[in-house]
């Protein structure tokens, strides 16, 4: 339902993403990985129609079935929040810090058409779903008021608010601390619609996606399910991302949880990477679980 064929992005006669193609089904999660530079905000955002100032992009992208590049900013202002919605890193820049949060919510309703009195109630039930405590209440609050998972949740509710047809993430949980990450992480992947999730962490994209792109230089070096992508990397870009995490090739010895053994029947609160570990096999043991620092990634395979 998202299709992106050779998209290009320029900035004079710079080629800063290069013929970049792929496709993300209803309800799908694709990951867009590679080190910094490589292209993967400004990919994100010419789908947005949010390029910076003298950078073009050309090419062809549609998401269920409208253009989003080469269209004028009047068609692109209907489709931005409605069809397509973004999720930025930090939510305190992206928020209006002079206005309740609850009234920031309702405002993207009532730009695409929605009557005030029933975006405010909308917004209420939106705060709600991404899990907000005491939401009426919290609607009233300013975003200073609010914690940094708090904040990034209200982005969430906002990116929502018009039932998008593909969410959008750069980066959603690296101001966030551990414990707080991994509960937002868990609510992205709950409630997107279809995910396109840029990060620089391989253990976030293994748990959240099924299926990676892999940017090197402008270009997607590399791109099928996770779990092939990182068990039997084919350029040699992937391997060196892989060899530099804490993800390791299936094969080699997994790293052990310090003072934690499996227990029987599993982790309580079952798995965080839902049962995707890319290096499960039938005969795993248990299932995969994050490492105690919330980055690395653990399971235990026969004879470890
Ligand atoms: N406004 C701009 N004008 C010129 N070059 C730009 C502009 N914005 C970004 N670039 C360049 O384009 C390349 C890709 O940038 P982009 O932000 O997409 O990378 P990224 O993979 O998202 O990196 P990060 O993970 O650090 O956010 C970089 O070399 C960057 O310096």
């Amino acid at each position: 339902m998202l299709s992106v064929d050779g998209l290009s992005v320029h900035a004079d006669d710079l080629r800063l993403v290069r013929d970049v193609s792929f496709s993300i089904a209803p309800g799908e999660r694709v990951g867009l990985i590679g080190e910094s530079g490589s292209g993967k905000s400004l990919t994100a955002l010419s789908l947005m129609g949010l390029l910076p100032e003298g950078v073009t992009a050309s090419g062809s992208a549609t998401l269920a079935g409208q253009p989003l590049v080469g269209v004028p900013e009047k068609q692109l202002t209907r489709l931005r929040g409605r069809t397509v919605s973004m999720v930025f890193q930090e939510p305190m820049t992206a928020l209006n810090p002079l206005m309740r949060v609850g009234a920031q919510v309702a405002e993207v309703m009532t730009l695409h058409g929605a009557a005030r009195a029933a975006a405010r109630a909308r917004a209420v039930e939106l705060l709600e779903r991404v899990r907000l405590p005491r939401p009426a209440q919290l609607a009233r609050a300013y975003p200073h008021q609010l914690s940094g998972g708090q904040r990034q949740r209200v982005m969430l509710a906002i990116a929502l608010a018009n039932e998008p047809e593909l969410l959008i993430c750069d980066e959603p949980t690296t101001a966030l601390d551990v414990t707080v990450q991994k509960q937002m992480l868990e609510l992205i992947a709950e409630v997107a619609p279809a995910l396109l999730f840029i990060t620089h962490d391989l253990a976030v994209v293994a748990a959240m996606c099924e299926r990676v792109l892999v940017m090197y230089g402008g270009r997607v070096v590399e791109t099928g399910p996770m779990r092939e992508v990182f068990t039997r990397p084919r350029h040699r870009y992937t391997e060196g991302l892989l060899a530099s995490s804490r993800l390791t090739p299936r094969g080699t010895r997994l790293p052990t949880i310090k003072g934690s053994v499996p227990p029987a029947g599993g982790f309580p609160g079952g798995c965080v990477f839902r049962n995707r570990c890319p290096h499960a096999t039938p005969e795993c043991e248990t299932e995969p679980e994050l490492t105690g620092d919330g980055h690395g990634y653990a399971c235990w395979h026969p004879g470890d």
